[in-house]
């Protein structure tokens, strides 16, 4: 695309240079400039990218966008704007040819249960038979390929690349997690969203919003920036899916200009679960909604997995999906990576692998596991480094209410001393002795004490990690699997 072109996008730019050139690609990182790129320089937590429109320059890029003039040559295009983040989501928007237009965008926020209400929705669009994209925590997907990905929400260059990957591989819909972060960072703004669909909101996070309040507010703008350019079919308006049963639902409503489709357990809303009925095999319940009723059953287990599956079934219905059609997919769907994954090798006791990482999810993981474990509890579990340090002594608390023996470990200590985690998760604790309540720094060596105490009926559950692949130690990524090391425990004990 021509940079003329391109800028012509901007409405505050101050342009220097010659813009009668062809871009090639946009690029905010210096490293992975190609020639021909358009460098967007930002000012990040760590360092500020204006430092690198040399290097970029160096590696061939055709223009940069920048928000203080660098020294470049006389006649290199400079676009001096006043917020190169906000520029740059409008740019990526424009320079991949508006791909949210060619799709209708669902976007899930709320703390818990995003990774797995976007891939029971991504299911039942694609077994009515929609061409689905999809990104998250986990990974990129575009129909049936997966791609990886950096963040759960990616900035707006990359997520705007990937809409249109799935645009051109005939994506009929996409659907992905909006993120608190992502949204506060504007990484969503030049993404035009049918549907907003919020899951639920308790602690996480207060380490980079600071309060509750301004956390919520964050998420609230994926309510307030739905657009209202659509058709008049019910199908094509701006559609805002909450919980009714979560308080936070009313300032969303208030919010949106949008069309809201409700849904719950507790409280009346347009489309409830009655009648829930929690089985060693799963969970059975009546999905009563404005399009009828259909009986549900299952595999997904806990009170939690029937929020999802009714914050799934209501974007879904919004999407015209027809009930019986929903109503099959959520029968068949298995589960989500490293949520309530059970790692299984016949052995008479149950592992879970979840990645429980928010006071709230580790409670409704514990609690749904108290709901069929019949003998004791383990729960091995840590915190992130450089994350929300009030929510540690909260976890330990938690896992210790609801476990018979807690081995507190690491998770991801990233830049921080692991001693200083585990003795903030230990403060919640402190009265417990070690047979409640154990340190063991190393994962795996926790994992395997977990698993070599389990007797028949025992339920360990490992939380925490998920799907993660890693151990994050000083910005070291190491490979670690809790599935592997668990699975490898499990054949060990024989
Ligand atoms: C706090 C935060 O969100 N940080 C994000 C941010 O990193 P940063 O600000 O530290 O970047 P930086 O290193 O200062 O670099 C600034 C700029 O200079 C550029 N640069 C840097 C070095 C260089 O040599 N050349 C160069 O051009 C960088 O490409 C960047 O554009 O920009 C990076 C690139 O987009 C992100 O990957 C990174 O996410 C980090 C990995 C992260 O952990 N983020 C978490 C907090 C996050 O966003 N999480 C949410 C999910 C939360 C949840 O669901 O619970 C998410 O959406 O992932
Ligand atoms: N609706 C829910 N309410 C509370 N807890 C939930 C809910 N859904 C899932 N959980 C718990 O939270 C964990 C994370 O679920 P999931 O990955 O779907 O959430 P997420 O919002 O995508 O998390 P992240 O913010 O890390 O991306 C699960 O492993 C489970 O323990
Ligand atoms: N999206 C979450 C994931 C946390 C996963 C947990 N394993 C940790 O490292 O704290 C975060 O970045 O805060
Ligand atoms: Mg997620």
């Amino acid at each position: 695309m021509n940079l003329e072109t391109l800028i012509g996008s901007l409405m505050v730019a101050r342009v220097t240079g010659n813009t009668d050139v062809r871009i090639e690609g946009i690029e905010v990182d210096s490293r992975q400039v190609k020639p021909g790129d358009l460098f967007i320089a930002l000012k990040g937590f760590t360092v500020d990218g204006h430092r690198y429109v040399s290097q970029a320059v160096e590696k061939g890029a055709a223009a940069v966008v920048v928000e203080e003039d660098p020294e470049t040559e006389d006649g290199f295009p400079v676009i001096r704007v006043p917020d190169t983040r906000r520029a740059m989501a409008v740019l990526a928007d424009v320079f991949y040819g508006h791909p949210t237009r060619q799709l209708k965008l669902i976007g899930v926020t709320g703390t818990n249960g995003k990774t797995t209400t976007t891939h029971l929705i991504r299911d039942i669009l694609r077994d009515w038979g929609r061409k689905t994209g999809l990104i998250g925590t986990i990974h990129m997907m575009v129909g049936d390929e997966f791609y990886p990905v950096k963040n759960t929400t990616p900035e707006a260059v990359e997520l705007q690349r990937g809409f249109r990957k799935m645009a051109d591989a005939g994506c009929s819909h996409a659907v992905i997690e909006a993120s608190s972060h992502a949204l506060h960072m504007g990484r969503t703004r030049g993404c035009r969203f049918r549907t907003a669909v919020f899951t639920n909101l308790t602690q996480d996070h207060l380490d980079y919003h600071g309060s509750m309040e301004d956390y919520r507010a964050a998420k609230g703008l994926l309510f307030s920036q739905l657009g209202n350019d659509y058709g008049d079919r019910a199908e094509e308006q701006p559609l805002a899916v909450l919980n009714a049963d979560d308080q936070a639902s009313r300032r969303f409503m208030e919010e949106t200009a949008a069309q809201v489709l409700t849904y719950g357990v507790e409280n009346p809303a347009d489309v409830r679960a009655d009648d829930i009925h929690f089985h060693p095999g799963g969970t059975r319940f009546t999905l009563n909604t404005f399009r009828g009723s259909a009986e549900v059953d299952m595999k997904l287990m806990g009170k939690f997995s029937v929020y999802n599956a009714l914050a799934a079934a209501a974007a879904a219905l919004g999407e015209g999906v027809p009930l019986e059609s929903i109503r099959n997919t959520l029968n068949r769907v298995k589960g989500v990576p490293g949520r309530f994954e059970a790692v299984d090798e016949g052995q008479p006791f149950t592992v879970l692998v979840d990645y429980a990482h928010t006071p709230d999810s580790l409670e409704n993981a514990l609690a749904t596991i108290r709901e069929f474990a019949r003998g004791s509890v383990y729960c091995v579990v840590g915190c992130g480094g450089d994350r929300d340090p009030t929510k540690r002594p909260v976890m330990a608390r938690i896992a210790a209410r609801y476990s018979d023996q807690v081995l507190i470990t690491n998770d991801n200590p990233r830049t921080e001393d692991p001693r200083q985690i585990i003795d903030d998760m230990l403060a919640g604790v402190k009265n417990l002795s070690e047979e409640r309540v154990k340190t063991i720094f190393d994962r795996a060596q926790a994992i395997r004490y977990a698993v070599k105490s389990a007797q028949p009926g025992d339920v360990v559950l490992i939380a925490g990690k998920g799907h993660e692949t890693y151990q994050e130690v000083g910005g070291i990524r190491y490979d670690f699997d809790d599935r592997e090391v668990a699975r490898e425990a499990i054949l060990t004990k024989g």
